[in-house]
This record gives C-alpha cells, sequence and structure tokens, in this order.
C-alpha cells in the first residue's frame, strides 16, 4: 500500500524566495516574519512527507488541523509554513516564518505551481472527470499517445507514471503540493503530454487549481460519491467546472446520458460532443457519433464520424459498449488537441486501436475453456458500473452469468440495495459478500446488499426468472466458491475491487487481490477436475 510519505518528486528543485512568495501571493506574515534569505524548493501538506527546504502548508481538515504538525514538519527541514489566522494562532513559538492566507487551500495548487515552475504549461494535458470510465479513458489516451510517438505520463486512481517512475495511487487525483511535483518530474523525465483523471473531490478540496488542462473530457455521470457531494446537482456542479476557462481550454463531452447533454451546456469552454448510443427524440445533433459497432477480438470494432463527414474506423480490446464510448473520447480528445486526424488514423493502425490493458478494468484473469468458467475482475462499484459490466458480459455468456461483489461501508449508503437489486437484474447467480467496510460493520452493510437483491429476486421469480442469491464472507472465500461452483460456460465477474490489492477494515489494511483469488480458485479447480 502507497504510504502516505510515498511522491514523486522532481530531482532537480529551483530555489523561490520566500519574500517573493508573500509579495506574489498577498500573503500576510505572523512573527518571526521572512526573513530576507529565506528560500523554498518544494511544497508539502503532509508533514510526513516534508524534506529538507520545504514549504508545509498547514490546511484545516475535517479530522484535523495542519497546525498540529507543523513544528514536525519543521524539525524535518521545513524552511516556512504557509496556514490559514487559525493556524497562525497555534504556530506563535515556530522558528520559520509564517505566512497567513485566509483560506490556503485555495492557493495551494497555484504556490505549488509557481515554486515548480509551471509544470503543467510545459505539457500537454488531458483531465478527465465523470462517475466510470476516468481510469480506463486515460490508459487509452496513454496508448494513443504513445502510438503517436509522444512521451506521456499518468495520473489517476491506479497508478502515477513519469517516465520510469511508477507509484501506486493513493487517491485518485493527489493533493494539489504532490500533484505539482509530479508534474515538475514528467517535465524532467521528458514527458510530454499528461493523461489524467480528475476526480469530483478533486475539484472541489481544489487539488487541480493551478492546471489549466488543454483538453477535458466528461465519461458520464450516475449516481456516486453522495455522501460527499450531498445530491446529484452538487456532484454535477463540482465536475461541470472542469469546463470552465479556470481549468480548461476546450472540453469533449460523451453527451449518452442525460448528464452529458447538460454538461454540454453548461461548458463555457468550447466543446465537442460524441454520441455513441441512439439520440433521444429532442436530442441535440453530437458533432461526432459512433456508428458500426461489432464485436473485434475481446471488444469492439466501431467507426466514428464528424458531422463535416471525417470518419475513422478503430477498435478497443476491453469488452462492453460503454468501452467503445471511453474509447471514441479518447481519440476525439487527441484530435481536439490539435493532431492531424491522419496521424491519427496512423498511430491507431500502428497500435492496434485502443487496445490499451487497463489494470482490473474487464480484465480476464480466466478465460474460460477446457470445462472451466471464465473469469473477469473489474472495478465495477457503483450500481450503473455494474450494470454495465453484466450487460457487457452477457451477449458472450453461453451458460450462467455470475456476479461476486459487495458495497462499501461508510459511504453512500444509498447504493447498496440499488447494487443489490442492479446484480440481479443483470445476473443468475449473486454473491454478497464485503467491498472495503472500512468503520462498518461489514454484516450490515451486506445486509443492504442483500435487501435489494431479495426484493429484486422475487419480482425476478414473479415475472419467471430465477436467480440464485447467497450471502458469503470473507471476499476470498466468496470468490472461491463462486468459481469453484460455476460450469465450465458460465462467467463469474468478480466486481468492485479491480486493481485494489487491500481491503481496509476498521483502519487495517488486509493482503486481497481478487485476480489472485480468482487465479487461485481456478487453479484449485484445474487441480479438482484435472481434464475436465
Ligand atoms: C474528503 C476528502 O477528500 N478529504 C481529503 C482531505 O481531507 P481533509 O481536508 O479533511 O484533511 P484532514 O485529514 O483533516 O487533514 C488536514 C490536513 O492535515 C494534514 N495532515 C494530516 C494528518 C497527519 O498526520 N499529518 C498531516 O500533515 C493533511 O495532509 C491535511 O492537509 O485531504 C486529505 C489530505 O490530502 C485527504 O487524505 C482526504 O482524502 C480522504 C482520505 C479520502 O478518502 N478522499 C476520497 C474520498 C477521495 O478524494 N476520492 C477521490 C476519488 C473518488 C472516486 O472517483 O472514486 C480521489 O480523488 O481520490
Ligand atoms: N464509460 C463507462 N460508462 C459506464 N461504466 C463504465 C465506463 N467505463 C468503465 N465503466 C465501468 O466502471 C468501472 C470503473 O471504470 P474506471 O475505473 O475506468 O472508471 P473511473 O471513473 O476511473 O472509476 P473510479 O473513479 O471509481 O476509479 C469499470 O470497471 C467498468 O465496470
Amino acid at each position: 500500500m502507497t504510504s502516505p510519505t510515498d511522491r514523486i518528486r522532481p530531482a532537480v528543485l529551483v530555489p523561490r524566495r520566500v519574500a517573493d512568495l508573500v509579495a506574489r501571493f498577498d500573503l500576510t506574515t505572523a512573527v518571526p516574519g521572512p526573513d530576507a534569505a529565506a528560500e523554498v524548493t518544494a511544497v508539502a501538506s503532509d508533514n510526513r512527507a516534508v524534506a529538507a527546504g520545504d514549504l508545509f502548508v498547514a490546511l484545516p481538515g475535517a479530522r484535523a488541523h495542519g497546525a498540529a504538525f507543523a513544528a514536525d514538519a519543521v524539525s524535518r527541514g521545513a524552511h516556512a509554513v504557509l496556514t490559514d489566522p487559525a493556524g497562525a494562532d497555534r504556530l506563535r513559538d515556530l522558528t520559520v516564518p509564517v505566512l497567513v492566507t485566509d483560506d490556503p487551500r485555495t492557493l495551494l495548487g497555484p504556490v505549488a505551481a509557481w515554486v515548480h515552475g509551471a509544470p503543467a504549461e510545459r505539457l500537454t494535458t488531458f483531465g478527465i472527470t465523470g462517475t466510470n470510465g476516468k481510469t480506463t479513458t486515460t490508459y487509452q489516451l496513454d496508448h494513443l499517445l504513445r502510438s503517436l510517438g509522444r512521451r506521456g505520463g499518468l495520473v489517476g486512481t491506479v497508478e502515477t507514471r513519469s517516465g520510469d517512475r511508477v507509484l501506486p495511487s493513493r487517491l485518485t487525483t493527489p493533493e494539489a503540493s504532490d500533484l505539482q511535483a509530479v508534474l515538475a518530474a514528467m517535465c524532467e523525465d521528458g514527458v510530454d503530454s499528461l493523461s489524467m483523471e480528475v476526480s469530483s473531490h478533486a475539484i472541489a478540496m481544489h487539488r487541480v487549481d493551478g492546471v489549466v488542462y488543454d483538453v477535458a473530457g466528461f465519461t458520464n455521470l450516475s449516481q456516486d460519491h453522495l455522501d460527499f457531494h450531498g445530491d446529484l446537482p452538487t456532484y454535477f456542479a463540482a465536475k461541470a467546472e472542469l469546463f470552465t476557462p479556470a481549468r480548461a481550454r476546450r472540453g469533449v463531452v460523451v453527451v449518452d446520458d442525460a448528464w452529458g447533454e447538460r454538461m454540454a451546456a453548461a461548458a463555457t469552454v468550447s466543446v465537442e460532443t460524441v454520441r455513441t448510443t441512439a439520440p433521444a427524440p429532442d436530442s441535440p445533433a453530437a458533432d461526432w457519433t459512433v456508428s458500426e459497432v461489432v464485436p473485434h477480438g475481446t471488444g469492439s470494432a466501431f467507426t466514428l464520424t464528424r458531422t463535416d463527414g471525417l470518419s475513422l474506423r478503430t477498435s478497443t480490446s476491453l469488452p462492453g459498449h460503454f468501452n467503445v464510448a471511453n474509447a471514441a473520447l479518447a481519440v476525439v480528445m487527441v484530435l481536439a488537441s490539435g493532431v492531424d486526424p491522419q496521424d491519427v488514423v496512423a498511430a491507431l493502425e500502428a497500435g492496434d486501436g485502443l487496445s490499451a490493458r487497463v489494470p482490473g478494468r474487464m480484465e480476464v484473469v480466466g478465460p474460460g475453456g477446457d470445462g472451466h468458467p471464465r473469469v473477469v475482475v473489474d472495478f465495477a462499484h457503483n450500481t450503473d458500473a455494474l450494470e454495465l459490466a453484466l450487460a457487457a458480459l452477457r451477449p458472450t455468456t453461453t451458460g450462467r452469468l455470475a456476479v461476486v461483489f459487495g458495497a462499501t461501508g461508510d459511504r453512500d449508503p444509498g447504493k447498496r440495495p440499488a447494487m443489490g437489486a442492479a446484480a440481479v437484474a443483470g445476473a443468475d447467480v449473486v454473491v454478497i459478500t464485503d467491498d472495503d467496510p472500512h468503520d462498518e460493520d461489514a454484516a450490515a452493510v451486506r445486509a443492504a446488499v442483500r435487501a435489494g437483491a431479495e426484493a429484486a429476486r422475487e419480482s425476478a421469480a414473479a415475472a419467471g426468472r430465477t436467480v440464485t442469491v447467497t450471502e458469503v464472507a470473507p471476499r476470498g472465500e466468496a470468490v472461491r466458491r463462486a468459481v469453484l461452483e460455476a460450469a465450465g460456460t458460465d462467467t463469474v465477474l468478480v466486481a468492485g475491487r479491480g486493481h485494489e490489492t487491500f481491503q481496509e477494515v476498521r483502519g487495517v489494511d488486509l493482503e486481497l487481490d481478487d485476480r489472485v483469488e480468482a487465479r487461485a480458485a481456478l487453479h484449485a479447480r484445474a487441480e479438482r477436475t484435472p481434464t475436465a
């Protein structure tokens, strides 16, 4: 698990005078005031990540005030502290300059960008938001950019990549100070193009302040993260901010859902729209449409056409129509950045389309055959994604479709019964287990999911469909049983955790990787039936 102290930082740091920082950002100073010679070389907002020469930014938070950690930050070598008036009140005895502003969170990104020499301006930057599809689309984008001969850098839920430096992620979008340091490292590593996920939390928490994306992309919006945003319109509004001049130069919006239409209408930067499904009768025409979608290997081939007739045909190896939408978004974002369409066509041909491997996203860990089920691990952890993942696997499943999944503790309880119902609607065998219980009672979370599943099962039974619903914990055992009990023609979808390698139970990280569990179960099955 990535520790809170792990960071990718540039190796070469340029000192900045604290006095210049004060002047540039209109800061006030508390005793002892900036010593004219004081300099900082980087920025940290967590004391555990402070290196000698840093500016420590002590932020007020929901759980703590960063000022509580300022003395430790100074003992680790921080040259100055930036905080709010409440923080400054607690720091009268510090021996380094204490700089004050009313809302330091909104300055963290711009200050870190200034300290690192505005690294985002030295990269072509692509930022993707949306409830589902951000990770997949960033990998597809990165794949296409590399096929174009670009040197891609990546930031997202799975990992951060700068040249040869790779760091597993703790957050989808890192804290502003860490993000600016990564972008500076990318410049140092010769990266020229950034593909990154921008979560709604990140926008609301100012983590991407200090970046204006060359192209912003929107995948879709459905119920998620309401524990943080409160309601869907507020969640939407956080994402819509990405399509304003403060955050992007232009945008590409998938308008398959009504939220996409709203996003395109709300955008105050120039936006191109992409539609991959049949439009509702009164929908405006999209700038790009997807047609002629046919199965292609494990995924799909499709044609993408602009209203002026420009057209290209390509493919993705990732299963499901939603991955066609992600792929189309990636292509149009690259075109929107100004790359010549002929170069894009050539790169798609050279790079096998958008066939990026995305860890834990529709990842086939057992292809099926020889009497064994197909086993797929996916990150679907909300209702919409679960429905779509099941729908993506149904057409290629000749036997039963089984799903193993759970809901997260301490997060949006409203989605638990809905996920249970979605599983019953899409699968024949439903195995309810644990996701990350966090501090909640895991059995209570399962019971809430089960309530939705049982209600849906009864309705399905009334309509003549038989669905089996069971509850199995711990998760490893649930995966094992589902795989062992499946028939050779079945598909088992293990949903919700994707690439994750730890499960958090009451503050303890337990090792758990669905792909490892699934492979072990397939192995046990092969041992049990050597010539099935
Ligand atoms: C709601 C939210 O996003 N909160 C984030 C926020 O917390 P906070 O402002 O309440 O900060 P806090 O924990 O009270 O700490 C206050 C300050 O003290 C500092 N501190 C704290 C402890 C310590 O020992 N030393 C220290 O210096 C912290 O770095 C912070 O600057 O700032 C913290 C520091 O950066 C984050 O760790 C924390 O993320 C929490 C843990 C989190 O789980 N966030 C999730 C929900 C999130 O952001 N998810 C999205 C993706 C969602 C998705 O699409 O799936 C993401 O982008 O990852
Ligand atoms: N365009 C899409 N529409 C709906 N569902 C999708 C789409 N793309 C992927 N999914 C589903 O959502 C899951 C998460 O996909 P992905 O990791 O690419 O999205 P994400 O936005 O990064 O999610 P998160 O923010 O939760 O990490 C996938 O495992 C898949 O089941």
